[in-house]
């Protein structure tokens, strides 16, 4: 399992908290992949070659797999196996129904004798509540990732819908972390959202967040850290489109390797300034 203790390790020896999002569209891949016979797996292999040292995690959006039906599968299954086991894996994909159905979804993605994969940690919508989300928590070396308050424009159609206590994403905070075994919740919070972070640490102070939004969607790292690091880090930082896709060509693994060197030389400063390493 990746304890809450060895993310803390890895993030002080690696000097950085990026995750690194493989949201591997092939319409956006360099051609000479499509040559493979694998070609989803053949750019995150070597995406993940190029980035491993520089990051704490991984995070395959579960969409780009599942477009592609059962080869797409099977490419996401193959990216599992390829995945270092010093990084928190993360499958991004945001289920969230019901006891029993919640129950088939953490068998497929938690354990690998149903459909292969046994990744470290899901995202999860909360909206159905604590039957939505207790299978996941139930397997005892798992995290879930709760969406709290999302970096999308939509976050504040329900997200900032007033509650007897606060906004909804500070009840979904406030109501989770009493749920059993919430020491192994993490949430996310979009680092477009970077002012809230300190009202989220009010009520998560010691949890994990997951924050995507840096990169392609123009969240500030600085800010984010402003705001939101713990004494520990308790960030994750997810940039997707910004990393994978730096270049198209040939030299796509390199240019990969560079946005994401800028992103850990930006954290790296930030972990200094806050005396964590
Ligand atoms: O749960 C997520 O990871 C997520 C939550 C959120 O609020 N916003 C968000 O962008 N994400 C995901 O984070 C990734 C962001 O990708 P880029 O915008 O390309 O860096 C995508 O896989 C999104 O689905």
């Amino acid at each position: 399992m990746i304890s809450r203790q060895y993310l803390v390790d890895q993030i002080k020896q690696k000097k950085s908290f990026l995750c690194v999002g493989l949201d591997t569209d092939v319409e956006k891949i360099p051609e000479f992949l499509k040559a493979y016979p694998d070609p989803i797996f053949e750019f995150n292999k070597r995406i993940i070659d190029a980035t491993r040292d520089l990051c704490i995690s991984y995070k395959p959006n579960a969409a780009f797999y599942e477009k592609h039906g059962v080869s797409g599968l099977q490419s996401l299954i193959a990216t599992w196996k390829y995945l270092p086991a010093d990084c928190l894996n993360i499958i991004d994909a945001k289920r969230g129904d019901m006891g029993n159905t919640s129950g088939m979804y953490a068998k497929a993605f938690f354990d690998e004798s149903a459909a292969g994969m046994s990744f470290d940690a899901i995202t999860l919508s909360p909206y159905m509540g604590h039957d939505a989300v207790s299978p996941y928590l139930e397997y005892k070396d798992k995290w879930v990732i709760i969406l709290a308050l999302t970096s999308s424009a939509g976050s504040k159609d329900f997200q900032y819908l007033t509650t007897e206590h606060g906004f909804l994403y500070e009840a979904v905070i406030q109501k989770a972390n009493t749920w059993a075994n919430a020491d192994r919740i993490m949430y996310v919070v979009g680092a477009t959202k970077s002012t809230e972070f300190t009202n989220i640490r009010k009520y998560a102070p010691d949890n994990f967040l997951l924050v995507p939004g840096v990169g392609a969607q123009g969240g500030s790292l600085a800010d984010v850290c402003h705001y939101g690091m713990n004494k520990d880090c308790g960030l994750i930082v997810n940039a997707s489109r910004s990393i994978i896709y730096a270049s198209n060509g040939q030299d796509f693994a390199e240019a990969a390797r560079a946005e994401a060197l800028k992103i850990q030389q930006e954290m790296q400063a930030e972990l200094e300034k806050a005396g964590i390493i």
